[in-house]
């Protein structure tokens, strides 16, 4: 084992772009003073970080899966506007204690997971640069970039993407009459930090003999852990009005679809319960700990708390889409409702608050 600061850092650097794999668009990788790419298309860029005690906990440290979530978390959100990426710059400020081999399993977590985005988008995702520091804290920030509208480089047509977006499907083209569209899986893993708060054993008996796939109590702390957003079902959704990427909860992001569309949203609750069923074990285990009792009524504060984790918990990095074009939904997605005139977030008719994720607590 050996800590970063007894190599210093061009040896750190060497070691973990050890890692790394080419990419045909580079023209300039990492080594120079920024990196020169080629691109066919318009640009599409996006920023998002994973902050120590913020978005996870050194408890629950797995530096593979760390950078697995990093990656996820932004190639979810270049492949929702229909682009597709092209590269990583990987920004990491880490302790000086770190051991040179977690960073390694960092960096190969993160290049698994975009190997795994391009295996589904069909493209090559190398990290191209990046910047590291050293700090007490643990910041691993990603800035993912792609491309949109070049000869056949996005990954989905948009209808609203002729109006001005640049062949971008973007939050705003939602129509009244669209249906409402989810890919892969919301609530997960909000349940899943749930459990890891709770201290919950992942092999704790809660009574799912057989468990769904997906739906054990390790595979929901997994989808906190390092989600794997289902990249490909993008590539179904051909004629998109609007998408979105769920990272703070469905309440928050169709809502940030209806507003900025000028829509109504009304969500259908029988097609959330399919989503609600397979996390009812583990929040009925959740409710039997926190009361400390089986009693009568915990399995409506059970159901409660998965309508919950499906409404409000982001991070699984489900997608969102709105779109008048399928009888029957393409292969991956589910139809959860429609849009209507109007505006907000609706239930089955009762309004939805805003009530996911946000930073500063509001
Ligand atoms: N520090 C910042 N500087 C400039 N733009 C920012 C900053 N932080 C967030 N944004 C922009 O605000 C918008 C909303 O951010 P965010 O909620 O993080 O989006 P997402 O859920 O898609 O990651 C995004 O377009 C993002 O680029
Ligand atoms: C230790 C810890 N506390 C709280 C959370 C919950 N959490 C952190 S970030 C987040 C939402 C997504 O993060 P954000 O940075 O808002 O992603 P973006 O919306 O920008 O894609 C949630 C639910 C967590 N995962 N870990
Ligand atoms: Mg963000």
């Amino acid at each position: 084992m050996t800590r970063l600061s007894e190599l210093g850092e061009s040896h750190v650097l060497e070691r973990i772009l050890s890692h790394n794999r080419s990419g045909s668009q580079v023209i300039i990788g990492p080594g120079d003073d920024a990196a020169v790419t080629a691109v066919d298309g318009n640009l599409v860029s996006t920023a998002d970080m994973l902050v120590e005690n913020e978005d996870f906990t050194r408890t629950w440290l797995d530096w593979s899966r760390l950078g697995t979530k990093a990656a996820a978390q932004n190639l979810s959100d270049v492949c929702v506007m229909g682009a597709k990426p092209h590269g990583l710059l990987v920004s990491l400020a880490v302790p000086n204690s770190t051991e040179i081999e977690d960073l390694e399993a960092l960096f190969a977590g993160i290049v698994a997971e975009a190997a795994r985005a391009g295996e589904a988008l069909g493209c090559e995702i190398p990290i191209i640069g990046g910047d590291l520091s050293s700090s007490g804290l643990i910041v691993v920030a990603i800035t993912a970039l792609g491309t949109v509208g070049g000869s056949g480089t996005g990954t989905a047509a948009s209808s609203a993407g002729t109006h001005g977006s640049g062949a971008a499907i973007t939050r705003a083209g939602a129509q009244p009459g669209d249906s409402i569209y989810l890919a892969g899986t919301i609530g997960r893993a909000a349940a899943g930090l749930d459990l890891l708060f709770a201290g919950v054993d992942p092999n704790a008996d809660v009574g799912q003999d057989d468990p769904q796939p997906g739906t054990s109590l390790t595979e929901l702390i997994n989808t906190q852990l390092a989600p794997q957003p289902d990249y490909a079902a993008v590539l179904e959704m051909r004629a998109a009005s609007a998408m979105i990427d769920v990272s703070d909860g469905l309440s928050t992001d169709l809502g940030r679809v209806a507003a900025a569309s000028g829509v109504h949203a009304c969500i259908d609750r029988t097609a959330l319960q399919e989503l609600i069923d397979p996390l009812l074990p583990a929040a009925r285990h959740l409710v039997a700990r926190s009361s400390g009792t089986q009693a009568a009524g915990s399995t409506d504060k059970a159901e409660e708390l998965a309508l919950h984790w499906v409404l409000n918990g982001g991070e699984d990095h489900g997608f969102v889409a709105s779109s008048a074009q399928f009888d029957t939904p393409p292969v991956g997605w589910r139809r959860i409702g429609e849009m209507r005139d109007g505006s907000g977030v609706t239930l089955d008719g009762a309004p939805v608050p805003t009530s996911g994720f946000s930073h500063f607590g509001k």
